[in-house]
């Protein structure tokens, strides 16, 4: 634990309504106070930590001047929200954020009546918002009450097209609606493409100056219209900013830029537009990643996650590693194949770092696109560049190709392209929690006409599977790996193609088949050595395609073993599924064959760390013992062995 820091002033916040008594000024020391406590959390925790620092005023001032959870405050991905939760009723819970049994990093609804939305994927806030001023002007009806709708979305979040769908609805609904864009600059890498530009654009020239030299002043840089009444607003906010912007275009009225640190500015502004604004409204707030924080404000990444660290030096305190990680072996992989192939290009979006394209871009920049949050256009993209005779790696997070599945089904798979898609962070991936889970791609990928679907069961297989799909020219295919460390085995220099649709034979036993797809492989092992202490012959294979299935591998486990297991980091639906559905099409359970499925369960796995989120999923080596031990009752054991 380390020292924590003085905070009288916190100390007598129950709630945001303890924030109405406070002064002005005192707010200002609130919000120094608020952003030690959350500096000091997450040196503890570990977690997201430069997003939340740049919004500290903007957290204050939004719950000093509107009344939550009346008025509905939508943080967008909510990766920034741990400010907001300690001034919601859970600053006595905040050191447990991330943890099993604590707090989610991110809004969720199911915690707290403050959190009217949960997020952790980015650019649905002013959607939802625009949901929720709607429900207000139609009669809905919630136990708090339906007040404002206020939807605090990053620069980075409004890359995404989910956030311009929302944008131009809520411009033509004309209701009373509040977005206060947050503006730092910053995505997790630096932010990419001609939006963020133009943003920029926006508060470059003088009129944020201004506003800076005056900020004291902050009331009296509002236009004088404002304050005289609605009818005029529109006009009023107009002024603070050279010209038209785009989003006066789409039917908001426009305030900025202003410094969203500066908080005599952001309760001037706040106030007024709580009490005057009209139709819908965007408030440009300018503010900076990891601020208040020299470690995070210096960092690149401008602090946007660590590990848990020491708040004096900001040093983590990161275990060392045993093996490198599968995001960084694909990297490698991928790098070592388009060093002999200049037709491979990569895609990431907005996660150059987190897919480890950051390494290939190093090495290729030409031919590496960061297509911002984006993940819909970053999977067409791949289409076209495929459809122009390129070999494009469109490398996701699982769970954010979740995003793009209807660009994979009518622009990548209908049309046979030969689109690669390195999903990362495949399975349960611990502190995130079930928004990050990559739990479904192979339910959602292996039922698509003409794809491949492999996984990968340890950092070797992974390599071997880059060059599979480097290879593989005559339609989509997508490998998975998981979050962290490999598992340290041998590593070839480079990936050699994998036969499609052939797994392997990892050993030969007889009472009763195990066959794992994925990195649950490890823990069937491990398994096995507990089953044959007690005389139990498991055979293991690694099917490494969820499609097409090995037919003849899976037809001779099944006829050579009296039972047989399938294995899989994903939900019902995938790997398993399809197994089952070979089998009984070619009659295998007629003649006897037990079968059984482990997957993820019919449910969202809080976070907790992987090892106990795969305890909770029963997919542990315990429950691969427990499962074959019920399968083989005695008598089916003592049949065997005759
Ligand atoms: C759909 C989706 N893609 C990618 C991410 C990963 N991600 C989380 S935060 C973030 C950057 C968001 O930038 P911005 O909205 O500007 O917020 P900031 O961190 O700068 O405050 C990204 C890419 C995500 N959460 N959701
Ligand atoms: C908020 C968000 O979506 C990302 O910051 C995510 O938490 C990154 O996950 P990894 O740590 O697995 O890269
Ligand atoms: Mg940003």
């Amino acid at each position: 634990m380390t020292d924590r820091p003085q905070t009288p002033l916190l100390d007598r916040v129950q709630s945001p309504a303890d924030l109405k008594a406070f002064s002005d000024t005192e707010l200002e020391r609130l919000a120094h106070e608020l952003r030690a406590e959350t500096v000091s959390t997450v040196s503890e925790t570990g977690g997201h930590l430069g997003a939340g620092l740049g919004v500290v005023e903007m957290t204050v001032a939004l719950h000093a001047v509107f009344d939550a959870p009346r008025d509905k405050i939508i943080w967008d991905v909510g990766h920034q929200c741990y400010p907001h939760k300690i001034l919601t009723g859970r600053r006595d819970r905040i050191r447990t954020l991330r943890q099993k049994g604590g707090l989610s990093g991110f809004t969720k609804r199911a915690e707290s009546a403050y959190d009217p939305f949960g997020a952790a994927h980015s650019s649905t806030s002013i959607s939802a918002a625009l949901g929720f001023a709607v429900a207000r002007d139609l009669g809905g009806s919630v136990p708090e009450g339906l007040g404002d709708a206020i939807a605090v979305i990053g620069d980075g979040a409004l890359s995404a097209g989910m956030a311009y769908e929302a944008l131009n609805c809520a411009g033509h609904e004309k209701r009373r609606l509040i977005v206060i864009l947050n503006d730092n600059e910053m995505s997790i890498a630096p932010p990419v493409g001609a939006m963020s530009k133009y943003l920029s654009r926006l508060y470059a020239g003088a009129p944020f100056q201004e506003l800076k030299a005056v900020a004291k002043g902050a009331v009296r840089m509002l236009p004088p219209p404002l304050q005289e009444g609605a009818k005029r607003a529109k006009d009023i906010l107009k002024h603070t900013v050279v010209g038209g912007t785009l989003f006066q275009e789409l039917g908001f009225s426009y305030v900025g830029p202003i410094d969203g640190h500066d908080m005599e500015q952001l309760l001037a502004v706040l106030r007024t537009v709580k009490a005057r604004a009209h139709g819908p409204i965007l408030i440009h707030a300018i503010t900076r990643k990891g601020k208040g924080y020299g470690p995070a404000e210096d960092a690149a990444d401008r602090g946007h996650a660590r590990a848990k660290f020491d708040v004096l030096t900001g040093k983590q305190k990161k275990a060392a590693s045993n093996a490198p990680s599968y995001t960084k072996v694909f990297a490698q992989a991928l790098i070592r194949e388009a060093e002999a192939d200049p037709r491979i290009v990569a895609v990431t979006a907005a996660m150059p770092d987190g897919t480890g394209l950051d390494l290939f871009a190093e090495r290729f920049a030409n031919r590496c696109f960061d297509v911002g949050i984006a993940e819909q256009h970053g999977v067409t993209f791949c289409a076209g560049m495929a459809a122009g005779g390129l070999r494009p790696f469109c490398a996701l997070y699982s769970t954010f190709l979740q995003r793009g599945y209807d660009q994979v089904v009518h622009d990548v798979a209908i049309q046979g392209l030969p689109v690669r898609f390195a999903i990362d962070r495949a399975g349960l991936v611990g502190a995130d929690g079930a928004t990050h889970a990559g739990s479904f791609d192979v339910a959602y990928l292996a039922n698509l006409p003409g794809f491949v679907v492999m996984a990968a069961a340890d950092e070797a297989e992974l390599v071997h599977m880059v060059a599979t799909a480097a290879a593989h020219d005559s339609g989509p295919i997508a490998f998975r790996f998981p979050r962290g460390e490999g598992t340290g085995v041998d590593m070839p220099e480079r990936g050699v193609p994998l036969e499609i649709g052939r797994g392997r034979m990892i050993r030969e036993g007889a009472d009763v088949a195990i066959l794992s797809f994925g990195t649950r492989l490890q823990e069937v092992l491990k398994a096995c050595e507990a089953l044959e202490a007690q005389g139990i012959r498991p055979t293991v294979a690694d099917a490494r395609f969820a499609k097409p299935l090995d037919r003849e591998l899976i037809l001779r486990l099944a006829a050579d073993h009296a039972a047989l297991i399938t294995i899989e980091e994903g939900a019902v639906g995938g790997f398993g599924s399809h197994v089952a559905q070979l089998l009984a099409e070619e009659g295998a359970f007629d003649t006897g064959l037990k079968f059984r499925s482990m997957t993820l369960p019919d449910a969202f796995i809080d976070q907790a760390s992987p090892e106990d989120m795969y305890a909770a999923a029963g997919l542990t080596a315990a429950d691969i013992e427990a499962r074959v031990r019920a399968l083989l009752r005695p008598a089916d054991k003592a049949a065997l062995r005759a």
